[in-house]
Formats: C-alpha cells, structure tokens, sequence
C-alpha cells in the first residue's frame, strides 16, 4: 500500500496561477493517474513525482516565486539535506531517518521487532506501560510488539533520550514532531508512556485550500488522534510560505513546530512561541497579537474558558484564527460550556406570542448570543474525510433550532496506488427540517398512541399532562430525571443555560426518580424500560433525537408538568402490558389557552421578576383563566395587581412576596368583579 504518507517523495509542481491550482482543487472531479514514477491530473497542471532516487531533485518546501508552489509528502528533519527526504520510502520500506529518532527512544528489542512490521512507516503511536507488553498502533489497529513487559529500565532509557516534560506531562525530541507522554504514579513517577509519530504531511490540508484562503477564521475538531495537528501545520506552512502571511504558532506542547528552539521546517516560515506553563496559552495568545503582529495564529488544543475568551479577542482584533478543539461535532461544542463562546454563546430567549407563531417555535428558545470566533469549522472524520461547515453562525443557529445544520463533507479518495488524491467536494447539503412542533398545544394530543413511530419528536409516553402521580402539592423540587441514553451533562447543561438547573436534578437511582428520559431508539431497542417506569410509576418522556432544541423541550415539558399538574393521580395498567397514565378528570385537562397563559407566568416570574426584580404585566385572559394564574403566582408567593376591568382583566405580577395567601376560585367571577385598576387584594385571599 503506498499512500501519500508513507510513499517517496512527491514533488507537486504547479506552473499555473494560484488561481488555477485553486480552481484546480475545488474542481468536483479532480482525477488524477500515475505509475511508479509519475501522475497526471486531467486539468493541465504539470506535476512530477521525483523518484526516490533522486536526492538531488527535492526542493525547500518554501516557495519559489518563478516555479508555482512545491511540497514533500515526508518531511525532513531541519538538518537533513535532500538525500535525507529521499530516504522516505513506501509503508514496507525501511522506516524514515525522522522514524528513526523516534525508534532510537525504544528499548532495543522492542525496536528490532517494530521495524519488522510491514506498515512501519504508518506507525500511529507506541504504547509503553510497566509490566505489560508494548503496543504499537497503527490505522489499522494495535499490535503487540513483544511478549516481553516493560521494565523500569525500558522508561528510564525512553525518558533519558527526551526533552524535559512540561506541567502537561508531555515531552519530545529535539527537532522532530514526535510527541512522548507520561503517565505517573502518586509519587509522581514515570509508569507509562505514550510516544506519538509526529510528521509534517504535506498536502494534507488540500481538503479545505479554498477555506484556507479565504482567511476567514477556521476552527478544526475532531476525535483526539484524528490528524488534527498534522492539519494546522501544514495551514500553518502553506499559509506562511505559500501566501507570504505573518503567521504566528502558539505552540502550548510543542507539537506544532516540534521540540527545540530551533521548530521544524514542517511550519515553513511560520513563528513560533512556546508556551512556558499550559495554563499560560491564554496570556501567549494575547501576547502573540500584541507583541508580533500576527496576520494568523495558530493554536492547537482550545480547551478552556480563558482559553476561548483570548480567541474571541484575537478574532475581534481581526487576526485569522486557527485552532483545534477536542470534540466530534459543533454540538460538542455548542454543549460545552468552556467552548461556547467559540460559536458565539448561547441564550435562553422567551418569545412574544406573535414572534412564537410566526416562528412556529415554542416559547423559549435558544439563541446565538452573538458572532462565532470562527467563520468556519471543520469536522475531521478521518485523514481522508471532514465536515465542512462554511458558515459556522448558520450552523449553529440550525442546531440551536433543532434543525441539521447544513454542511459539506470532503473527502480524499484514494487508491492504493495513487501517492495523492485530492478534493471530491460534495456540494452543499441543507437538509430543511419541518419546525418542531409547538410545546403549548394539547396535551391530550401527545399522548403516544400504540404506535412508537408516531410523529413527533418529542413525546411523554402515555403520559397524560393531568395525569401526574404527582401533585403540585408533592411536587418535590427538584424533579428528579432518570435517563436512558440522554447524556446527563447534556440535560444539565440545557437546564443550566434555561436558568432552571435548580428545579432540575439528574439522578442515576430510579427509585429516587420522579421521570424518566429516554431516547425513542433506545426505548425501542429496550422493552424493559418500560418494565422499569410501570415498577416506579414513573412517566416516561421521550426524546428523538438528542439535539438542544430537543433538550430544552423536554426540560420544559418535565418541569411543566410540575408546575401544571393537578390532583394526585394514579398509573393504571392497560389492557395492554403497557403503562398507561390515565388522569382521574380528563375534563380537567387544560386548554391551549390557559396552558399558554400560565406558561406566560411561569416565564416571567423566573426570568424577569425574579432574577431581574422587576414587576411583569400579564396579557388580558379571560377571568376563569386568570384564577389559574393566580394560582400558580401564590405557588412563588408573590404579590399581584389586576390593571385591568371587569372585562378585560390583566395582571401585574411584582417583585415582592406575597403576605397574603389567595384562594384559589373555581369561579371566574371572584376574579373579576372589580373595576378597572384595581388592585388584585379585592380578589378572595386566604387570611394569614
Ligand atoms: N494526513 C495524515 N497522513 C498520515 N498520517 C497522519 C495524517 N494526519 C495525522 N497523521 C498521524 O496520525 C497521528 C495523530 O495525528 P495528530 O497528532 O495530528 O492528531 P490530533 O488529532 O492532533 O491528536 P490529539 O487530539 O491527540 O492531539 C500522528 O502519528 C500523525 O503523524
């Protein structure tokens, strides 16, 4: 097999405009040929691939003004000279002067086993932990090296032949890329380690060339391991060499520009400074601005709030970023909450009663705060595939309603025999989803029938709204959610961004649950769920997917059930094996209307009167539902006024407590037998 990596080296040399080498790679279908020694791409640009014999012919990765641009697939070691490049050779070949380095760190017999292995030259990592045998990784997967374990002589020998580890227990060795972690013990001793291959691939950021250019800001994320370094050296060259930038690496681990004061040529001409203390990347990002007049930084691993706050400084000051972050996909980091402001932050915002319907959303929704740090991002799925997300604020908008973002996936096709397959751009997709479906409507009607496939996203299983087995007046706060495949961070997170994390509590003891939560795949794939809710009498909400907008719905509907719920009631067994929740007085089941109007106080009492201190004037209702709003006000004991008349009353809810406890009326009258503007105290109150 002989991939781009692995492979001799390859000279690209584009004799064409940097217009016509980016036409060229955005071109849907680049094709390309070769044999042993050369290929062609169909679309007129000349390329040659020096034989690996050929020493002489490999260039400085820098690019020369008259001859287009030129890379090596197989970076050398800044001291070596062209012979050295040379010595790459396939996947079965000998392993590369480079690999050789990071080999001499091996115990010998470890060694000599390793460099047998016929895809050497693709080694990942080697894994050295004391008492158990090597392991080496490769794509393909891990392989033990020896049946000999690791001795403490083996680490001693490692770690004498590396740099000093830094606080982030990471070292490496001079001059090159490889990356060599510890793992100590408690008394801070060397019992492991994880020594990585670091390589400058040249080429490998061809996938996302046009994003590159356009100097907007990218964000690359992706599993740990996936190649997201190796990515944004390459950017990191082609953006210093290629396009003349002042580009300035903050290099936290050393990763990027390699081990040593001297970096590796693997960045080009970019600038790189070393981080003293990992949890000084912040203050060496500001400084890199500052101080150096960066056109681009680069930045490996935004992992912190500090962290993400110096970036949206860097992106406001109008330096392209480019930077990594752990996490698999946007909503990773939509969810985290150290990250969030990479995409902007989000908000908890309640919506006018228009604005709601003309948005057919429900009440509450989560918005971007404001811009994303990044006008782009990059989901790295594998060496040869990514998500593109050209336009990150859209994406996250898209997600945050609960809709698929729209996106673009990349891929590099290659075959065994061809050195370089670049860019098969799929165009865009946008993948329009029907709005969900508004939280205030009937109850009654999301009650799932027997049917599991019915519409809906989200929906408590046979689980009437009036029929809680808990009362308002049991309601325990907070309500205690027991989940199936929902992750707990995820709704804890939601409820923390709604502002109603007290009201809501994620327990892992069922029988200490007052709901459950459950993926529908996951109550599809498992019947005993269901076993268990009938054990607990417990509802059971389910979630189609687990998206914010998903989330935020199901927090709502759990704590309105508190809020709304009636009389206790009891779960009745089908007919069926199925629980079924039946409410004792169906004819009690609210009203749209009336759902909606005591939503309205829900929302401003804990988002303005209470947290804000400020008094709230309700929309007109009819008097019987005013009654129910009065209800639920003195359930917060809070004082309120009617402003409105006979007719046509209307609350103001205030910010002070109630001295007096109301009662609550089945008649509409009591509500309203006052005359405009009079104060609520005329409607019937309990006495203290
Ligand atoms: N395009 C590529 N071709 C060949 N090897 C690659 C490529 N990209 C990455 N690798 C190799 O894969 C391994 C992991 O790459 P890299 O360190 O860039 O991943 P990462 O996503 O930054 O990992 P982490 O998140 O753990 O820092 C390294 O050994 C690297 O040399």
């Amino acid at each position: 097999m002989s991939r781009a990596l692995n492979s001799r080296l390859v000279l690209i040399d584009i004799n064409s405009s940097w217009q016509a080498s980016r036409r060229l790679i955005s071109a849907t279908a680049t094709a390309f040929s070769s044999d042993s020694s050369s290929f062609r791409r169909t679309r007129g640009a000349r390329q040659r691939i020096a034989s690996s014999k050929s020493p002489a012919s490999s260039p400085s990765p820098v690019r020369r003004p008259s001859d287009g641009f030129s890379f090596d697939v197989g970076l050398p070691p800044p001291d070596s000279n062209s012979a050295t490049i040379s010595s790459r050779k396939t996947a079965t070949g000998p392993p590369t002067v480079e690999l050789e380095a990071f080999l001499e760190i091996l115990p010998p017999a470890t060694k000599k086993e390793l460099v047998k292995h016929e895809a050497i030259g693709e080694l990942i990592e080697v894994v050295m932990d004391l008492g158990r045998k090597p392991l080496a990784r490769f794509p393909s997967g891990d392989w033990i090296i020896s049946e000999q374990l690791v001795t403490p002589q083996d680490l001693e020998l490692a770690v004498s032949k590396v740099g000093d580890f830094s606080d982030d227990n990471r070292s490496g060795i001079d001059r090159s890329l490889h990356r060599i972690s510890a793992i100590r013990n408690r008394k801070l001793q060397i019992i492991g380690l994880t020594c990585r291959v670091g390589r400058a691939v040249s080429g490998s950021a061809e996938i996302i060339r046009d994003l590159i250019e356009g100097g907007g800001s990218i964000l690359v994320i992706g599993s740990p391991g996936v190649g997201k370094t190796t990515l944004i050296r390459e950017i990191a060259r082609m953006l210093a060499d290629e396009h003349r930038k002042r580009v300035v690496i903050v290099d936290t681990s050393n990763e990027i520009g390699g081990d040593g004061d001297v970096p590796h040529s693997g960045i080009g001409r970019a600038r790189r400074m070393q981080v003293p203390n990992v949890n000084l990347q912040h203050d060496v990002m500001i400084e890199a601005v500052e101080n150096h007049m960066p056109e681009t930084i680069i930045i490996d691993e935004i992992g912190t709030e500090l962290e993400a706050l110096a970036a949206s400084t860097i992106a406001q000051r109008g330096v392209q970023l480019v930077a990594t972050a752990h996490g698999m996909t946007i909503d990773n980091i939509i969810k985290n909450p150290s990250l969030q402001i990479l995409i902007g932050g989000i908000e908890s915002v309640t919506l006018g009663d228009e604005e709601a319907k003309k948005r057919k959303v429900q009440k509450t929704v989560l918005e971007r705060k404001g811009p994303p740090t990044f006008t782009c991002a990059v989901e790295l799925i594998s060496r040869t595939e990514c998500r593109v997300h050209q336009k990150l604020d859209v994406t996250v908008d898209a997600i945050l309603a609960g809709k698929s973002a729209p996106f673009e996936i990349r891929q590099i096709r290659g075959e065994d025999d061809v050195p370089h397959r670049l860019v098969t751009p799929i165009p865009l997709e946008i993948f329009e989803e029907e709005p969900t479906p508004l939280l205030n409507k009937d109850f009654a009607s999301e009650v799932l029938s027997d049917d599991e496939d019915e519409d809906e996203d989200f929906l408590p299983i046979r689980y009437n709204k009036a029929s809680s087995n808990i009362s308002t007046s049991q309601r325990s706060s907070p309500v205690h959610v027991y989940t199936y495949n929902v992750l707990e961070a995820d709704l804890l997170q939601v409820a923390e961004v709604m502002g109603l994390e007290d009201e809501l509590e994620v327990t892992d003891d069922v029988g200490e649950a007052d709901v459950i939560l459950a993926s529908s795949s996951e109550l599809k794939q498992n019947p005993w769920i269901r076993r268990v809710a009938k054990l607990h009498k417990l509802p059971i909400f389910v979630i189609k997917s687990t998206t914010m907008a998903q989330m935020v719905k199901a927090v709502r509907m759990i704590l309105e059930r508190e809020s709304f719920g009636s009389s206790p009631k009891t779960i009745q067994k089908s007919s069926s094996d199925d629980i079924e929740i039946k409410g004792d007085a169906p004819e009690s089941k609210p009203s749209l209307e009336e759902l909606d109007a005591l939503e309205e106080v829900r929302l401003a009492i804990e988002y303005i009167v209470i947290p804000g201190g400020e008094p709230v004037e309700l929309l007109p209702r009819r008097s019987d539902i005013i009654v129910r709003q009065l209800e639920l006000v003195e359930s917060y004991q809070l004082a309120v006024e009617n402003l409105g008349t006979h007719l046509n009353p209307r609350l103001q809810i205030l910010p002070r407590r109630s001295t007096k406890k109301m009662l609550p009326s089945s008649s509409p009258k009591n509500a309203s037998d006052d005359s405009e503007g009079t104060t609520i105290t005329r409607l019937p109150f309990l006495k203290d």
